[in-house]
């Protein structure tokens, strides 16, 4: 259990902005913070990583204190057991792939690691590469292997796919997963993707002006209960065709393209990037059995 009760003062764009976060995470769960740019996401996983130091709080993860204000314990980024991975891969130009890997393992800690993490992200081509001969996809699979050498509890993730386009993103986020059970991590991730928060996630909590305002599974947080459909799910807008009378929107949810009719009114409210809901009303679905 991740507790977190963290005050910080932060200077925002508007002026002084009080960051007030306090929470509880379940261990071994994939939680997703949300919310709009300035909210203070980065600012939170920052100070649960040892990066940046709250003013006044306390976290404590798995029983063990990593900040107490009150009785002045704040444990280094070293000492506290988190894989950190941003939207720059960061990763040591002059090395190659593996010796980047063998370059975060602590002196003593057993090799078997760095060989396992290799297979498991499919870097074994790759191994002796420097990173500027890697696309970003590839740059950000080593970067996760790296964060994980150290087998952290908790595995800290700020937009890490923001960069890469669509097909890269659907394939590492396979790979975010996969190592989340395999390690059984702690995951805190920052997206504002919404197919990918639902792909991903177990549970959200939104982030405004420094608070958490709401907390839940994606889809309790991203379905708007107005809608009286059968069926929702959120998706975000890939394409809008005009088809002579009709507009064909075409939509991401999670990892399908889902196209849809829509009438030209309809279409004015919406851009390409949109988050959307898509719901049925009337219609009768067949189920049918998985065939490999
Ligand atoms: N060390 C700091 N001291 C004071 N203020 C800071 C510090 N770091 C960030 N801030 C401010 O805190 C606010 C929140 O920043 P933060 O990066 O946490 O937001 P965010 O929700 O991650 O935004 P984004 O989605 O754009 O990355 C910003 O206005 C920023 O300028």
């Amino acid at each position: 259990m991740i507790e977190l009760n963290i005050q910080k003062r932060l200077n925002a764009t508007a002026g002084e902005m009080q960051l007030q976060v306090n929470c509880q995470i379940e261990q071994g769960t994939f939680t997703t913070l949300y919310g709009e740019s300035g909210a203070g996401k980065t600012s939170t996983l920052r100070m649960l990583s040892g990066l940046m130091s709250p003013d006044n709080g306390r976290i404590t993860v798995n029983g063990k204190v990593w900040f107490d204000s009150e009785k002045r314990i704040n444990l280094s980024p070293q000492q506290r057991s988190i894989g950190y991975v941003f939207q720059d891969y960061a990763l040591f130009p002059n090395m190659t792939v593996q010796e980047n890997l063998q370059f975060a393992l602590a002196k003593g800690q057993p090799q078997n690691i760095i060989g396992e993490l290799i297979e498991m992200m499919e870097l074994g081509d790759l191994q002796n590469r420097k990173p500027t001969t890697l696309s970003g996809g590839q740059q950000q699979r080593v970067a996760l292997a790296r964060a994980l050498v150290q087998r952290p509890q908790l595995l800290l993730l700020d937009e890490p796919l923001a960069a890469l386009d669509i097909k890269i993103r659907l394939k590492l986020q396979d790979f975010l997963l996969k190592v989340h059970r395999e390690y059984k991590l702690t995951t805190l991730l920052i997206s504002h993707d919404i197919g990918e928060i639902t792909k991903l996630s177990q549970q959200v909590m939104v982030l405004e002006k420094g608070k958490i305002t709401r907390q839940g599974t994606p889809a309790a947080i991203f379905t708007d209960n107005h809608i009286s459909g059968k069926f929702r799910f959120a998706g975000e807008i890939l394409q809008i065709d005009k088809q002579e009378v009709v507009y064909i929107v075409t939509v991401l949810v999670q990892q399908n393209i889902v196209k849809v009719i829509a009438q030209e009114e309809e279409v004015k409210k919406f851009q390409i990037g949109d988050k959307v809901i898509l719901a049925s009303k009337a219609f009768n679905p067949i189920i049918l059995p998985v065939v490999d």
